[in-house]
């Protein structure tokens, strides 16, 4: 049961098919928390204390959808977070009050083939909090199956609530196939782009290339990783251009030529058809297009070049079985996250977060939204939260 004085109103953050963006009252209800009441046999309760925005939320916001994936009602946002748990179901012996957990935003069937053969993303019948119509984390408090609340540590709720995709890219960088050694492009320096840089540098690429069309965001790169060649795309240029601009800064201004070193695999981390197409010219015969990015229900792409050049392009929807190694990393210091948070705000803030995260103006990487005004200043201040 949790105490009484800690426990206040669960609003949470909602959009619907109008595209607003409000606070109200959410689930569980305060008083059930604070009874201990409600708990399904596995579930835990878990006060949320720092949650991410992913491009997700403000693309479920503004376009009220992601591909088949359709807000039809009021709908609570959010899918990266870590927080605190504040009361266990009578059966749950693996969590107790007060664990620090972050949250993996899934329930699956445990019954469909994905599942039996451990590629879980691919659950037919999964629950993904955020994905309309299941709600999210934007929540003061959320009861979720401790099994899918990963213990933390000591770590910051802000690390925690960046281990969701840092999973994004564990997963591509092992379904890759990366090997240490290999020369790497990355498309895109958003946060997906930014982290797989740090995965990607972790796990052994060299050199690196990332491009983006916002120099901001190129040059964040270089703050993160100093050693990272930048390229910025020109808009209008060709997916050839581009190319030979990107082989040309993978080479450190050496030139594009039948010479130059070519990447021999891309992680396409923007989802945008001309990123892809460039990424497709970029890389070296018997090379690989892994993409990350979502965007289109159709594209077209060179389908020569990849015949003639055996270019594979693949694919990463989500992930399976990362959260432990991205704990890992976090913890044993090989994957530094710190520096991505770049603008903090309280709950009740939700829209001005929201407003900051959708701004490309802000110059806004990650965007976290915390349970309290204390806990904004605290770690805005360098403190741990
Ligand atoms: N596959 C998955 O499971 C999964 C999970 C999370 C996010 N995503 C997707 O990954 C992508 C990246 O996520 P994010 O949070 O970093 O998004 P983001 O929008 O913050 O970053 C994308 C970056 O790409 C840049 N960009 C746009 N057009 C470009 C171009 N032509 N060339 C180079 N750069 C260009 C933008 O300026 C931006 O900095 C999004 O499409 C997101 O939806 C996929
Ligand atoms: O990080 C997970 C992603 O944002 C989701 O898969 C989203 O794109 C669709 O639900
Ligand atoms: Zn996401
Ligand atoms: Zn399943």
């Amino acid at each position: 049961m949790a105490s009484a004085t800690a426990v206040k109103t669960n609003i949470g953050v909602y959009t619907n098919p109008n595209h607003d963006l409000w606070l109200a009252e959410s689930t569980p209800k305060a008083e059930d928390v604070l009874a201990g009441r409600g708990l399904k046999p596995g579930e835990v309760t878990v006060e949320v204390r720092s949650t991410g925005i992913c491009g997700s939320d403000v693309h479920f916001w503004h376009a009220g959808c992601i591909g088949p994936m359709i807000v039809n009602g009021d709908h609570v946002l959010g899918h990266e977070s870590a927080g605190q748990v504040l009361a266990v179901a009578p059966d749950v012996t693996t969590l107790k009050p007060g664990d620090r957990v972050a949250i993996e935003p899934n329930i699956i069937c445990n019954a469909c083939e994905p599942c039996l053969s451990g590629r879980y993303n691919g659950c037919e019948n999964v629950s993904f909090l955020s994905t309309p119509p299941v709600d999210g984390l934007l929540r003061r408090y959320v009861n979720h199956p401790a099994i899918w609340c990963h213990k933390i540590g000591d770590m910051s709720f802000e690390d925690g609530a960046l281990l969701e995709p840092l999973s994004v890219t564990l997963a591509a960088v092992e379904r890759s196939g990366l090997r240490l050694g290999d020369p790497l492009l990355i498309t895109g320096a958003g946060p997906i782009g930014l982290i797989s840089l740090l995965s990607a540098r972790a796990a052994g690429a060299t050199p690196i290339v990332i491009t983006d069309i916002d120099e901001g965001r190129l040059q964040f790169a270089k703050s993160l990783a100093p050693e990272v060649r930048t390229y910025k795309v020109q808009i209008g240029h060709s997916a050839e251009e581009s190319a030979a601009g990107i082989i040309n800064a993978l080479n450190d201004g050496r030139g594009s030529g039948p010479d130059a070193l070519r990447p021999k695999l891309a992680l396409e981390c923007t989802g945008v058809e001309s990123s892809v197409n460039s990424a497709i010219w970029s890389v070296k015969f018997g090379g690989k297009v892994f993409v990350i990015g979502v965007g289109k229900n159709e594209m077209t792409i060179p389908f020569m070049r990849l015949s003639t050049q055996e270019i594979d392009l693949q694919y990463q929807y989500r992930y399976s079985n990362t959260w432990p190694r991205a704990i890992r990393l976090v913890q044993n210091g090989v994957i530094d996250l710190r520096k991505l948070v770049t603008h903090r705000f309280a709950l009740e803030d939700a829209l001005k977060a929201f407003e900051t995260a959708a701004n490309p103006r802000t110059g806004a990487i990650k965007v976290q939204i915390m349970s309290s005004e204390e806990d904004v200043k605290k770690a805005s201040a360098g403190g741990k939260i």
